[in-house]
C-alpha cells in the first residue's frame, strides 16, 4: 500500500484530507486556542502529512483538570475488575485497528510495516495487557508489631494511585513507549496527560479514538501535543496539578525535566540516553553474535536506546567479526515501509539526520577508518527527498573519541579489539551512561561473572531486545531514574501508605 493510500485509511480526530493531528482532552478532539501549529512531514520524502496543533497552558490546565475530574469521579469509582477490563479492552481495540496504528506509526516515523508489525503496534496492546493483569494480583506486607503485655498492632500496606501522571514520549518507538507508561499508570488507578514527541504525534492522537470507542471515562487518558522549552512540555512538566512525571528521552532533557519536577517536590521516573556496549568474545557462537548484532546496532536505524554503539571483539577474532558485520550491514536494504524486502527506513527527520552527519563527519577527524557507510546513499524519486542514511561502521578511534563517548542515535557503531575479559569489562563500563550491554560469549561463567559487573540496567547474554515485560526496566548512572516494568511500576505508579491498627 503506498503512503498516500495509507493516509486515506486513517480516521485520526479532526478527519480530513490530510492527516492533521488533534490534541484529546476530556474525551473530545480539539484544535486548541493558541492558533499555532506546525508542519508533520514525511521523514520519507519530505511530504507533508498534516499539521500539528501546539498546545498552551491553557490546554495543558483544560487536560489536568480533566485528569483530576476523572480520578475524583467515575474513574476514581471504578474496581480493580471494572478498570482492568476497560484496560483489556483497550489492548482488543489496538489488535483491532492494527492497520490503522501501523500506518499511523510508518507514517511519522518511515519504518518498516515489517518492524513495526513485530514489534510497535503488538507492544502497544500488551503494555496495556500485561499492567491490567499485573494489578489484579497484587498483595502487599502485613507486620504484627508485638508491644508486650499482651498488647500488638496490626500493620498493612496500600497502595493508592499517586494521581495525575504526565507522560513525556520520545519519537523512536512512539507507541510502543508512550503505552509503556500509560497501560501501567491506568492499571494503578491514576488519570494522564501525554505529551507526545512533536515528531510522532499520530499513535497517540489515535489511541484517544480507542478509548473513547471502549468506554473509558472522559479525561482518563488526555494528549496535548506541543514542543519541549516553553511550550506543552515544560508547561504540563511545571503544572501544579502533575502528581508524577515519567519521561523517556535524551538525558540533557532529563535534567530539564528534573528541574522542573522540583517545583512542588514531584517524583519522575525517568529512562534516558545510553552508549551501549556489546562484548563479542571469541569463544562466542559467531553467527548469533554478527546477526545479533546487526540487529542491535541497525535495527530502527539505530534509533533505539537500547542499540549498540560501541563494540568490543576478542583480538583474535576481531577481523572475522569486523568483515562479517561489514557485509551484513552493506546488504541492509533501505527502502520505503511497505516493501516487505525493507530493512531499515529513514532517520525520524532531517534535523536528526544533520545531527547524525555531524558525528560521521567527527568520526574522520577524530582518526577513524571507515568500514562502510559514513554517507547519504543515492535514494530513487522522491524518496531523494527523504532523511536517509547509510548504516555505517568504523574502527580506529581512540577511546576518548567523542564519537565513542557520545550518544548518536542513528545507524552506526565502532569496533575495538580487546585482549582480556578485564580490559573488555573496563572498557564496557566506561561510560557516564548505563543503560543496557550485549554479552556473546558460549562460556557460562564467564557469562555470569561479566553481566553481573556490568553498571547497567539490563544485560543481555547471547541476545538482544528479548523483553520480559514483567522483568525491571531501566538506566543506571546517567541513563535513568528508576525501574518500570511488572511490579517495579507500582514503585512509581502508586503510593504505598501503611495502616497501623492498635488492636
Ligand atoms: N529513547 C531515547 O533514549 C531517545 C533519545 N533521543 C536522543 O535525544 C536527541 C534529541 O531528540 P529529541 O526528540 O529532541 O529528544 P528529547 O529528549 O529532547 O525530547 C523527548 C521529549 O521530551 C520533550 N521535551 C523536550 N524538552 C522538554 C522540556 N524542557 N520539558 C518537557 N518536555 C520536554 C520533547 O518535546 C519530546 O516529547 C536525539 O538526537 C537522540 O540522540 C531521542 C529520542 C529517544
Ligand atoms: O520497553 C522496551 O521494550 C523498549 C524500550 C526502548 C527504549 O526505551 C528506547 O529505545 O528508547
Amino acid at each position: 500500500m503506498s503512503v498516500q493510500a495509507l493516509h486515506k485509511t486513517m480516521q485520526i480526530g479532526l478527519d480530513g484530507a490530510r492527516r492533521d493531528a488533534a490534541h484529546f482532552i476530556n474525551g473530545e478532539f480539539t484544535q486548541g486556542t493558541t492558533g499555532k501549529s506546525w508542519e508533520n512531514r514525511s521523514p520519507l520524502d519530505n511530504s507533508l502529512i498534516g499539521r500539528v496543533p501546539e498546545g498552551g497552558r491553557a490546554e495543558i490546565d483544560a487536560a489536568v483538570t480533566a485528569a483530576q475530574a476523572a480520578l475524583d469521579g467515575p474513574w476514581g469509582a471504578l474496581t480493580v475488575g471494572q478498570r482492568t477490563d476497560l484496560l483489556a479492552a483497550v489492548a482488543d481495540e489496538i489488535t483491532n485497528r492494527f492497520d490503522d496504528f501501523l500506518a499511523a506509526e510508518c507514517l511519522d516515523t518511515g519504518k518498516p510495516y515489517g518492524l513495526a508489525s513485530h514489534i510497535d503496534i503488538p507492544r502497544g496492546a500488551a503494555n496495556f495487557k500485561m499492567f491490567a493483569d499485573t494489578v489484579k494480583n497484587i498483595s502487599t506486607e502485613t507486620f504484627l508489631l508485638e508491644q508486650g503485655g499482651g498488647r500488638s498492632a496490626l500493620n498493612y500496606g496500600l497502595r493508592r494511585p499517586k494521581g495525575v501522571i504526565a507522560v513525556i514520549s520520545p519519537w523512536n518507538l512512539p507507541l510502543l513507549l508512550m503505552t509503556w507508561k500509560v497501560g501501567p499508570a491506568l492499571a494503578c488507578g491514576n488519570t494522564v496527560v501525554v505529551k507526545p514527541s512533536e515528531e510522532t504525534p499520530l499513535t497517540a492522537t489515535l489511541l484517544g479514538e480507542v478509548m473513547n470507542k471502549v468506554g473509558v471515562p472522559r479525561g482518563v487518558y488526555n494528549v496535548v501535543h506541543g514542543l519541549g522549552p516553553q511550550s506543552a512540555g515544560e508547561f504540563l512538566t511545571q503544572h501544579p496539578g502533575v502528581n508524577g512525571i515519567t519521561f523517556t528521552g535524551e538525558t540533557r532533557t532529563g535534567e530539564a525535566i528534573m528541574r522542573q519536577a522540583a517545583l512542588g517536590v514531584r517524583q519522575v521516573s525517568f529512562e534516558l540516553g545510553g552508549k551501549n556496549p556489546a562484548l563479542v568474545f571469541a569463544d562466542c557462537d559467531l553467527d548469533a553474535a554478527v546477526e545479533g548484532t546487526l540487529r542491535s546496532a541497525f535495527s530502527n536505524c539505530g534509533q533505539v536506546c537500547l542499540g549498540t554503539e560501541r563494540i568490543y571483539v576478542e583480538r583474535t577474532i576481531f577481523d572475522a567479526f569486523v568483515a562479517r558485520l561489514k557485509a551484513g550491514a552493506e546488504a541492509l536494504k533501505l527502502g520505503r515501509p511497505e516493501d516487505p524486502a525493507t530493512n531499515l527506513g529513514p532517520l525520524v527527520s532531517q534535523d536528526h539526520r544533520d545531527k547524525v552527519l555531524s558525528y560521521y563527519r567527527l568520526a574522520l577527524e577524530e582518526g577513524a577508518t571507515l568500514v562502510t557507510g559514513g554517507r547519504v546513499p543515492d535514494m530513487p524519486g522522491e524518496l531523494a527527498n527523504g532523511a536517509w542514511i547509510a548504516p555505517t561502521i568504523w574502527t580506529g578511534l581512540k577511546d576518548d573519541a567523542r564519537v565513542v563517548n557520545e550518544e548518536i542515535f542513528g545507524p552506526c557503531c565502532h569496533i575495538r579489539p580487546f585482549d582480556t575479559e578485564e580490559e573488555a569489562v573496563r572498557l564496557a563500563n566506561s561510560t557516564p551512561y548505563g543503560l543496557a550491554a550485549a554479552v556473546w560469549t558460549q562460556n557460562l561463567s564467564r557469562a555470569h561473572r561479566v553481566a553481573a559487573r556490568m553498571e547497567v540496567g539490563i544485560c543481555w547474554v547471547n541476545s538482544w531486545f528479548l523483553r520480559d515485560l514483567r522483568t525491571a526496566f531501566g538506566g543506571a548512572k546517567q541513563s535513568g531514574i528508576g525501574r518500570e516494568g511488572g511490579l517495579h511500576s507500582l514503585e512509581f505508579y502508586t503510593e504505598l501508605s501503611n495502616v497501623c491498627i492498635q488492636l
